[in-house]
């Protein structure tokens, strides 16, 4: 475990809100047509070829961003006004809200196994019964925080399943479109809801935390994958998200406040039998702007049985996978480090996904 300066650490005080463009007419977000961004795939949700231009995402980069994505605009920054209420309260008052398990406020420290990373962050459940939050002593105005976060989750939660829908008919396969969807929309889903602050490093010269290989850039979140079926990033406009593509290249994700990007997560990835990428990606922290990040991460069940769509194999394809169920996996994921390859151990022979450039 790497130890950080004590006087640096506490050191998380200047976040700033997010100045947001005035409110189109409909009082959502829009943005361009441009359909890639940094060779990054943008899809406009009311173009009516975004399903298949989110199964090309899905395969290609396992990555991609969505516009005109129907979320009010409010929503966003009123979720953002309190996450950054939160992190710029002392130290102490965040603390008792913590320490993570994994559920709650989280300083440095990711998971149990030891990685840590320039953030501070509050992991909560995402489900429809909240009732484990009862267990987080949080600070402030809880009400109002809450409230923020169940408007903000509920509408984000709707748009990706309403992405899993496309992704059901983009793919063709036989039988209802809710074949994913009905997943997260289940009140048992198991889904989660990061809020992620990764603060101005003052004087990086001073600070003994991992620098990214070759560089001397700290690193806010280290390389993994979720091993959710979908997450949704939304960050303000200071960069620091890469993602990984397949020849291994890392690509920074330009920010757009207005904006989400969605990738694909392990369970989504077991679930197209190897056709979608479980995308790798990290955050390298910005020296001079904070940075703050919401991520919902949709996940089934805990009793569900994650194997590949029987209505998406073709004759005489084979599973790469064992069958596993979404508490096996996440029991299994929990006591690895962050870039570990989790799937691994699920894989019928191993290295076999990996090799065919899953
Ligand atoms: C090191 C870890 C943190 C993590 C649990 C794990 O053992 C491996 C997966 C990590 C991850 C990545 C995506 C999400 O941010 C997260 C909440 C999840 O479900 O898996 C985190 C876990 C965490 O921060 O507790
Ligand atoms: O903060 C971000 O932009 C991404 C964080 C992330 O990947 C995660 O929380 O799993
Ligand atoms: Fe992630």
């Amino acid at each position: 475990m790497v130890v950080l300066s004590q006087s640096v650490v506490e050191d998380f005080s200047h976040v700033s809100t997010c100045k947001v463009r005035p409110p189109s007419s409909n009082n959502s977000t829009t943005n361009n047509n441009n359909n890639s961004c940094n060779g990054i795939p943008v899809i406009d949700l009311l173009n009516p070829e975004a399903k298949t231009q989110i199964i090309d995402a899905c395969q290609e980069f396992g990555f991609f961003k969505v516009i005109n994505h129907g979320i009010p605009l409010e929503f966003i920054t009123n979720l953002e006004a309190e996450a950054v209420k939160f992190f710029n309260l002392p130290q102490s008052e965040k603390d008792k809200a913590g320490p993570a398990n994994p559920l709650g406020y989280g300083n440095k420290r990711i998971g149990r196994n030891g990685d840590v990373g320039w953030i501070e962050y509050l992991l909560l459940s995402a489900n429809s019964d909240q009732s484990s939050q009862n267990s987080i002593n949080f600070p402030g105005d809880p009400q109002l925080f809450w409230s923020c976060v169940n408007e903000y989750v509920r509408a984000v939660k709707n748009m990706a399943c309403e992405v899993l829908e496309m992704i059901a008919e983009g793919l063709k396969i036989e039988g209802p479109k809710d074949v994913l969807s009905k997943l997260l929309r289940d009140e048992n889903s198991d889904a989660l809801f990061r809020l992620n602050h990764y603060p101005p490093c003052p004087d990086q010269h001073q600070l003994q935390v991992p620098l990214m290989s070759g560089s001397r850039n700290l690193i806010g979140f280290g390389e993994h994958t979720d091993p959710q079926i979908i997450s949704v990033v939304r960050s303000n406009n200071t960069s620091g998200l890469q993602i990984s593509l397949k020849d291994g290249t890392w690509v920074s994700v330009p920010p757009d406040q207005y904006s989400f990007y969605l990738n694909v997560g392990d369970s989504l990835q077991v679930m197209s039998n190897g056709r979608f990428r479980s995308v790798k990606h990290r955050v390298v922290a910005d020296g001079l702007k904070s940075r703050v990040s919401m991520i919902f991460l949709g996940g089934p069940p805990l009793n569900e049985k994650i194997a590949p769509l029987s209505s998406l194999m073709e004759d005489g394809e084979e599973s790469l996978y064992k069958e596993f169920t979404w508490l096996e996996y996440k029991k299994s994921a929990y006591m690895t480090r962050l870039a570990d390859n989790r799937l691994r151990f699920f894989e019928k022979s191993p290295g076999a996904a990996s090799a065919a450039g899953h």
